[in-house]
This record gives structure tokens, C-alpha cells and sequence, in this order.
């Protein structure tokens, strides 16, 4: 059984989502290169370690006794520069990864993002992101970065396939779509089509933290109407039952 999650990016706003729904479900030990913020986002209950990701020492240090990592930390930014996402989410993400094969970690949930896939929109914007198109990506298909971000998680992506096959780790790379606080995106289509909740976030983070798997890559969003990203893998192999619905906000 699970018990001990360690959670990077602590401070920013998946982990805030993740920490509302979740803080007192699990021993967490959060990390972030930032110092808690003092507002409303649910670190203070928490053992909280101010260190980089690519700092090996620290990193490898924060991974003992942990049972599951959420590696959220990173540039989140898609107008990132290479330098940045080299250093913060490629270097960084191989670094969580090296030490969570050396500490015995049973899996790592890597938050991964719709730009690994953002130009399957360019032909068939904007049609893609309304109600009468049926195409849907459901993970399978090849990546198609819009930016050198998307590179990033990407390569963030065939890390995690490395250390699984490597090391037998389970890895779900979760390609977050547009998380909001309260209501979803307004006057913006893409973002209405692959809001997440906070609410169907931390449902999500569960169902990875709970679930048994093997290698997997799951799309991260709420049961929005407007979809083109299949929520059907989430369902079937973690049991993913999102509650909510850009649809109920703005059509
Ligand atoms: N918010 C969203 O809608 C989406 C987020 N994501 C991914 O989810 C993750 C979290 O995103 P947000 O919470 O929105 O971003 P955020 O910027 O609110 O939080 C990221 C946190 O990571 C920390 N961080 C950055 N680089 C670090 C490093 N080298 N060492 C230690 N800490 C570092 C920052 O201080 C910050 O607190 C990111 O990897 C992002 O790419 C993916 C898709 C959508
Ligand atoms: O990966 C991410 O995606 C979301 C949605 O992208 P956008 O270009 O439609 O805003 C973005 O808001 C978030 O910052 C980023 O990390």
C-alpha cells in the first residue's frame, strides 16, 4: 500500500490542486526550488524541502522511504527557451528518475502536457476544438510538439519509457491539459476542450497513486464535451471518473 508520496513543484498550481484534494490522504514530502509561499495552497501541513531538481545530493536525499513520486516541477511556460527546459525538464526529470531507481520507488506519475501533441491541432483548427469533430488523440499516436517545451516533455516522456524498461519502475506520464481554478478557461476554445478541474486533477493524481501499471500515457483532462483527447485509457486502466465539464460553464 501506498503511504508515502513525494511531490516536486510542490508550490506551484498542480501541486496546489493535488494538496487540496489529497493532503490528508498521504505522507507527503513535498519539494520545490522556491520556498513555501504562505498563501492558500496547502503546504504548511507538510515536510517541505527547498532544493532544485537538479541538485543529485538533494534530490537523492529527499527520495528515502518515499513509495511514489509526482514530478511536477519544471519551466511549465510553452514559450520556454531551450536553455530553460534543457536544464529544468530534461536534465531535471532524468535526475527524479536516476534517484528514484537508486531509492527503490514503485512509480513515478510525470506530468506530461498537451503540447507533446499541439501541432495535430494546426490542420484542423479550429473545427478540433468543437463538439462537431470526432478526432481524438488517445496516446498512442507519435509525438507532434508545438514548442520546444513540448520537445521537452516529450523527451521527459521516452525517459520515463527508459527507466521503465530498464528498471521495471511504473511510469504514467500524464499530459495535463489546461488546469483552472473554479471555472474553466473563458473565450478560449483549446482551453475549454482540455480544461482539468482541480477537483477531477487530484481525482486523477489518486487514481495514479493507487493503481497498478506498467508504462503508460494518459491525457489529462475533465469529461468535457468539447474533448479531443480520449479519457477512455484514464477510465479503463486507473479508473479515472471525472465529475466535471467545460460544457457546464460555457455553452
Ligand atoms: N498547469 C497546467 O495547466 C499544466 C501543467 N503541466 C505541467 O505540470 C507541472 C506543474 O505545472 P504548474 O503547477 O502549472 O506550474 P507552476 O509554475 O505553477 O509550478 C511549477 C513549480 O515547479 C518549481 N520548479 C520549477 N523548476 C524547478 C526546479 N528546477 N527545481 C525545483 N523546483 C522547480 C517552481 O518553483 C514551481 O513552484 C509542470 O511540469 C507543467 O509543465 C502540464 C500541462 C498543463
Ligand atoms: O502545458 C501547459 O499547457 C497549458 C495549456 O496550454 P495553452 O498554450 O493553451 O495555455 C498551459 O496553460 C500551461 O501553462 C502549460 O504548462
Amino acid at each position: 500500500m501506498v503511504t508515502s508520496v513525494l511531490l516536486t513543484g510542490a508550490a506551484g498550481r498542480v501541486g496546489s490542486a493535488i494538496l487540496g484534494g489529497l493532503g490528508q490522504d498521504y505522507d507527503w514530502r513535498l519539494i520545490d526550488r522556491e520556498p513555501p509561499t504562505g498563501k492558500d495552497n496547502h503546504q504548511s501541513d507538510h515536510e517541505y524541502v527547498v532544493a532544485d531538481i537538479t541538485d543529485k545530493d538533494a534530490i537523492r536525499e529527499a527520495m528515502e522511504d518515499v513509495d511514489v513520486v509526482i514530478h511536477l516541477a519544471g519551466d511549465p511556460r510553452p514559450e520556454a527557451g531551450w536553455d530553460s527546459v534543457i536544464t529544468n525538464n530534461i536534465d531535471g526529470t532524468h535526475t527524479v528518475f536516476e534517484a528514484a531507481i537508486d531509492a527503490g520507488v514503485e512509480k513515478v506519475i510525470f506530468a506530461s502536457s498537451n503540447h507533446v501533441v499541439g501541432h495535430y491541432e494546426t490542420e484542423r483548427k479550429p473545427d478540433i476544438y468543437r463538439t462537431s469533430s470526432d478526432f481524438q488523440l488517445d496516446g498512442t499516436e507519435l509525438p507532434r510538439p508545438s514548442n520546444r517545451y513540448g520537445i521537452s516533455k516529450a523527451t521527459g516522456e521516452i525517459i520515463g519509457r527508459f527507466f521503465h524498461d530498464e528498471y521495471d519502475i511504473g511510469v504514467v506520464c500524464l499530459r495535463i491539459g489546461n488546469l483552472t481554478k473554479d471555472h474553466p478557461p473563458i473565450d478560449y476554445e483549446r482551453g475549454q476542450a482540455m480544461w482539468l478541474s482541480y477537483r477531477d486533477c487530484a481525482h486523477l493524481f489518486d487514481c495514479c497513486i493507487t493503481s497498478d501499471v506498467d508504462y503508460e500515457i494518459i491525457y489529462g483532462i475533465s469529461d468535457n464535451d468539447r474533448k479531443y483527447y480520449s479519457i477512455d485509457r484514464a477510465h479503463e486502466v486507473l479508473g479515472y471518473d471525472p465529475q466535471d465539464n467545460s460544457a457546464d460553464y460555457t455553452d
